[in-house]
């Protein structure tokens, strides 16, 4: 098999700043308080994909999981360890990543389809395509900053999978905007799965997750706890979160009362 993604010791910390503003500050420093501290949001995590593959990334939040598809996307650099990808990536990272608010629907669709490794010629020819299956109607020369977030996403996504890429980074986006197109996403993101292309997707829906991975890739605390089938990695978030609430003070129900 050919490996699509190669995910190799990757580190990367924060800095945690704990004073924003002099008073803070001061008051810290008196009492001796640390002023900022190294966190570490990703532990060496390993991991390949093989192309073809479609991969679930889940964790509680705060595990890494947004923090490892950036620095697969190359928008973050690890501070050790190295990711690299084989083939045009596509990666809906943050809520209408890629789209400049100041430019209008049009504009976004030749500049992203451009950062995006399409060129004029192919977006010329998917430009109606594009447009159709965003379904932004009349707001198309409006500048995007006007865009409701349902309408955002649309387009960023629409745009993205048009590229064709071989792999395609997708981070909660699906959990902005209508049923309907959720539904149509998904039924475009089962076609490219089917093509044979290489996914990796983060999402907290843990249906959705079933419906479009074979694979799992569990996180907590930066790190890669379970690498394998969805199902052991879907109970294992299952199981974090009720664990999670209930350290919380919440009445967490028994389980299999009401996923
Ligand atoms: N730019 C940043 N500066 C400082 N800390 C950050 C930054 N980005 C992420 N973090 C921290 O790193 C940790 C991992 O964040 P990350 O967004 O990767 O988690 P996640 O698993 O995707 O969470 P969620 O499910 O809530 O999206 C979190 O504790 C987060 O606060």
């Amino acid at each position: 098999m050919t490996e699509a993604i190669v995910i190799d010791a990757v580190t990367k910390r924060f800095t945690l700043r704990h004073a924003h503003s002099i008073k803070t500050m001061t008051v810290r420093a008196l009492k001796r308080e640390k002023l900022r501290e190294k966190f570490v949001a990703l532990d060496e995590v390993s991991a390949t994909v093989d192309v073809g593959e479609s991969v679930a990334l889940l964790g509680v939040n705060g595990s890494g999981k947004s923090t490892l598809l950036k620095v697969i996307s190359g928008v973050l650099p690890p501070d050790t360890g190295r990711a690299l990808v084989r083939g045009r990536l596509a990666g809906l990272i943050e809520v209408g990543a890629g789209l400049h608010p100041d430019l209008t629907g049009r504009e976004n669709v030749f500049l992203n389809g451009a950062i995006l490794g399409m060129d004029r010629a192919e977006t010329l020819r998917k430009f109606d395509s594009i447009v159709e299956f965003a379904d932004i109607g009349k707001f198309l020369d409006q500048p995007v900053r006007f865009y409701s977030s349902g309408m955002f996403m649309r387009l960023a996504f629409s745009i993205a999978v048009h590229t064709e890429p071989d792999v395609f980074l997708i981070d909660e986006v699906l959990a902005v905007g209508d049923p309907l197109f959720r539904e149509k996403c998904i039924a475009r993101l089962i076609e490219y799965k089917n093509s044979g292309r290489t996914m990796v997707i983060v999402a907290h829906d843990v249906t959705l997750l079933r419906q479009l991975c074979t694979r799992g890739i569990f996180m907590e605390h930066g790190r890669v706890v379970w690498d394998g089938d969805i199902d052991t990695a879907a109970e294992l978030l299952v199981t974090k979160r009720r664990e999670r609430r209930r350290s919380q003070g919440f009445k967490v129900p028994p389980a299999g009362a009401g996923r």
